[in-house]
C-alpha cells in the first residue's frame, strides 16, 4: 500500500519527455489533431506527436510517432522551441520541431479528428496549457 503511494509521487514529479510537430503545409497552415476524450488534457486540440521510448532519440521518437499517428514518413524537420510545463498531475518537457518534409498524405490512422488550420486561425482552438507558448510563437512568425 504504502509503496503504491510512493510511487504515484514518483510519477508525479518526473519529467515526460514529448516529441512535437508542427507540420507545416501550403498557405501557411498546420496541422492539428484532436486529443482523445480520455487521456490527460483529453478533448484539446495538440500537434501531432508523443512520448519518447526508453532510449529513443528525440528525433527516433518524432519520425515514429508521425508514421504510427499519422502515416507519413518524415524527411526534414528542425528545432522550433522548447517548453516545460507543470500541469500539476504531470510535468511535461516540450520538444517541438517544425517538419518541412514529409512522404504521404496524413490521414488519422488513430481515428483521432484532424485538420489543416492557418496559422491565422490558431486563436479559435483549444490547446493544453503548454501550447500557449508555440501558438504565440507561430503567430509571431517563427517557422
Ligand atoms: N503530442 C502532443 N502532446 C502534448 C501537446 N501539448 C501538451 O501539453 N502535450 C502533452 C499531453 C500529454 O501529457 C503529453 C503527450 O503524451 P501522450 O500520452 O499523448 O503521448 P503518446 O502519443 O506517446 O501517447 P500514448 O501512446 O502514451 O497514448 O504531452 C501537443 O501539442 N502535442
Ligand atoms: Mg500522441
Amino acid at each position: 500500500m504504502s509503496d503504491n503511494s510512493r510511487m504515484g509521487a514518483d510519477d508525479v514529479s518526473a519529467l515526460v519527455h514529448v516529441a512535437v510537430a508542427v507540420i507545416l503545409g501550403d498557405d501557411e497552415q498546420v496541422l492539428l489533431t484532436q486529443r482523445h476524450a480520455d487521456s490527460h488534457q483529453g478533448g484539446l486540440w495538440e500537434f501531432p506527436g508523443g512520448k519518447l521510448e526508453s532510449g529513443e532519440s528525440l528525433s527516433g521518437a518524432l519520425l515514429r510517432e508521425l508514421r504510427e499517428e499519422l502515416g507519413i514518413e518524415v524527411s526534414a524537420h528542425h528545432a522550433l522551441l522548447r517548453i516545460e510545463h507543470d500541469y500539476g498531475d504531470k510535468r511535461v518537457l516540450l520538444d517541438v520541431h517544425c517538419v518541412t518534409e514529409f512522404e504521404g498524405e496524413p490521414s488519422p490512422c488513430e481515428g483521432q479528428p484532424m485538420r489543416w488550420v492557418g496559422v491565422s486561425e490558431l486563436g479559435d482552438y483549444a490547446f493544453p496549457e503548454a501550447n500557449g507558448a508555440i501558438v504565440r510563437a507561430l503567430v509571431s512568425g517563427a517557422r
